[in-house]
C-alpha cells in the first residue's frame, strides 16, 4: 500500500478528505500542518509570527520528507503551500506515493476561506476584497507545482463523501 498525499490550495478540502478517506480505509491520516505544530509546539500563526515564513516552510520540507521515509502506510494531508517549495513538487511523482490535487475554483476557496482564515497567517488580515484578488493570483501562481500531482480531482459541488468516492476510484 503506498502512501497517499493530498495536495492543493487552502480550503480545497486537504485535512477534511484526509480525515474522512482515513475512515473509510482504515489507513491512519496525518496533517502536516498538525505534525508541524506538536514538533515546534507552536501553532501556525504563532510560527510565522515568531519565526517567520522562511522558518516555517523550513519546518514543513523537513516534516514532509520525514513523512515520506517513514514505513508507515499513511493518509497525508499537506499544507496548501507545502509543494511550492523547496523542489516538494519533485516528490510528488515519487513511485512510493499516490499523490491526488484536489482541484478547486476561486469562488470555492473564497466561500470557504472567507469563515476560516484566522489560523491562515497569509490571508487572516486581509478583508474580502483583498482575499479575492490574493486566491487568484496565488492559485495561478501555485497551480505549476500543483499540476505536478499524479492524479486531481475536482471538488467543485462535491460533498466530502463524494470527493472521498473520487479518491477511492483512483485508489482501486
Ligand atoms: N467537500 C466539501 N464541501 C463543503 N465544505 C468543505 C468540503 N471540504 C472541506 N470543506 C470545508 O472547507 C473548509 C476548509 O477545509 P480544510 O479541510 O481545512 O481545507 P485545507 O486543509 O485544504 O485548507 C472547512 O471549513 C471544511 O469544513
Ligand atoms: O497555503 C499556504 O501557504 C499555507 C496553508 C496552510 O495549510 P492549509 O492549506 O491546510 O490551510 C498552512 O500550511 C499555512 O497557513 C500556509
Ligand atoms: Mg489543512
Amino acid at each position: 500500500m503506498k502512501k497517499i498525499v493530498l495536495l492543493g490550495y487552502m480550503g480545497c478540502g486537504k485535512s477534511t478528505i484526509a480525515q474522512n478517506l482515513s475512515k473509510i480505509t482504515n489507513i491512519p491520516f496525518l496533517d502536516l500542518d498538525t505534525c508541524i505544530e506538536k514538533r515546534a509546539n507552536l501553532s501556525i500563526n504563532e510560527i510565522f509570527s515568531k519565526h517567520g515564513e522562511v522558518y516555517f516552510r523550513k519546518l514543513e520540507h523537513e516534516m514532509f520528507v520525514e513523512l515520506l521515509q517513514s514505513s508507515e502506510n499513511n493518509i497525508i494531508g499537506l499544507g496548501g503551500g507545502t509543494p511550492c517549495y523547496a523542489n516538494n513538487h519533485l516528490l510528488l511523482q515519487n513511485d512510493d506515493i499516490v499523490s491526488v490535487y484536489l482541484k478547486a475554483s476561486i469562488d470555492t476557496l473564497y466561500n470557504r476561506l472567507v469563515y476560516n482564515k484566522s489560523k491562515r497567517p497569509l490571508i487572516a488580515e486581509m478583508n474580502e476584497e483583498e482575499m479575492k484578488e490574493f486566491i487568484a493570483k496565488h492559485l495561478f501562481d501555485r497551480s505549476f507545482y500543483y499540476n505536478h500531482a499524479q492524479h486531481k480531482v475536482s471538488v467543485d459541488g462535491r460533498s466530502v463523501e463524494e470527493t472521498v468516492d473520487d479518491i477511492l476510484k483512483i485508489l482501486a
